[in-house]
């Protein structure tokens, strides 16, 4: 393939319910949709899904917007592109900036499925005819109120609940959550708020039988979490430390998880997201898919790569409506009893719907 032209929107889409975790509530999602065309006319889609501050990494969509205006793009139009794992050694000269490099490169997996006449999830070497599907539910005002959502997830049919605690909001509320749902699986994502020196705190967390405990410490450590495993039981789930592969291996070797939680946008792409897959698969290390509030695009690439093998724990890949009135594709991602059908239609297997994203495009700009 060789690009010709690359459409940027900026989208805003009112969550249906805010989402609070131990930094703060979103109300909205602001988000980035790439537009990517070859000279053969086929047209891939690709979603940015940075927030628009920078409290999950360091990312926001302005950053992301400026990476692909005067950096990504450049690299990319007019280059002759064999596979999407290409853009891998394009982009070798750019440090970081994961999200932005990962809007692009997948537009051009979606490309490329379509070429080669596969589903996204086949063109990755995905074989799952359905996935399994968990939900993340953000800090309620009250406990009454965590209850009651938590309920709601269990009636839908969500394979887990994982639950957002932060200091102050954890080791009760769990207590409080585990006497009312003894048998539903359920873990805890801490989005970093704790320090080794709360150690008999999250040693208390031991008692509530969780699946995991998503980064509890530091962004950036795979140190003090390796301290933390060996002191307690239940396996710690690394998110926001994994942005490569060697990311991937390094804290594998430390003994600094016992699971990991793979977002592309956080690691830089499909073909990232797909090594670091290969890589604990050999050893023995399960993965699963984590969300950042995506639309239908974005999650679309995701229930892709959770056809992959060792996706062996429910993903945070919910259905459309868990979050917005109304999704930017047809038909709709929908969860049934826990499930998600993986598309067989090629390409991406949903289709975008120009004039829905129409409807919530703010800005957008077009690069040839
Ligand atoms: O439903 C989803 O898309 C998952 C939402 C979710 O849990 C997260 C999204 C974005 C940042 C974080 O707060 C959090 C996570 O850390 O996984
Ligand atoms: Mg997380």
């Amino acid at each position: 393939m060789k690009i010709k032209e690359v459409t940027i929107r900026h989208l805003k889409m009112q969550l249906k319910n805010p989402f609070s975790t131990s930094f703060g509530t979103i109300y909205n999602k602001e988000f980035l949709v790439l537009e990517v065309r070859d000279e053969q006319g086929t047209i891939g889609f690709g979603e940015s899904v940075a927030f628009e501050a920078p409290w999950y990494t360091e990312e926001t969509l302005k950053t992301t917007w400026h990476m692909l205006e005067d950096f990504l793009i450049p690299l990319i139009l007019n280059q002759e592109i064999q596979h999407p794992n290409d853009a891998l050694e394009l982009f070798k000269g750019i440090r970081k900036n994961n999200m932005a490099k990962s809007a692009i490169e997948g537009a051009l997996w979606d490309i490329y499925a379509q070429q080669s006449n596969q589903s996204l999830a086949q063109a990755m070497g995905g074989m799952k005819e359905k996935i399994e599907v968990g939900i993340s539910l953000g800090i309620q005002e009250t406990i009454e109120k965590q209850i009651e959502v938590v309920d709601n997830a269990v009636k839908d049919g969500y394979k887990r609940i994982k639950l957002k605690i932060k200091p102050g909001w954890d080791v009760e509320v769990m207590r409080v959550l585990r006497k009312h749902f003894p048998d539903v699986p359920m873990m805890a994502d801490a989005n970093s708020a704790y320090t080794l020196k709360d150690i008999q705190t999250l040693k208390q967390l031991d008692e509530f039988n969780l699946m995991m405990i998503e980064q509890p410490l530091a962004s950036d450590d795979i140190i003090d979490h390796a301290v933390l495993q060996k002191q307690i039981k239940t396996p710690i789930c690394l998110d926001e430390s994994i942005l490569s592969l060697e990311d991937a291996r390094k804290a594998v070797e430390l003994g600094s998880c016992g699971v990991i939680n793979i977002k592309i946008g956080r690691v830089g792409g499909i073909s990232e997201a797909k090594k670091i897959h290969d890589y604990c698969e050999k050893m023995g290390i399960p993965v699963w898919c984590g969300g950042m509030l995506e639309s239908g695009i974005g999650r679309a690439h995701n229930i892709a790569l959770t056809a992959l093998s060792n996706f062996v724990m429910p993903g945070d890949t919910a259905g459309s409506s868990h979050y917005f009135e109304q999704d930017i594709i047809t038909p709709e991602v929908i969860a049934q009893d826990g499930y998600i059908t993986v598309p067989q239609e090629v390409g991406i297997g949903y289709t975008p719907d120009l004039e829905t994203i129409g409807k919530y495009t703010v800005a957008s700009k077009t690069y040839k």
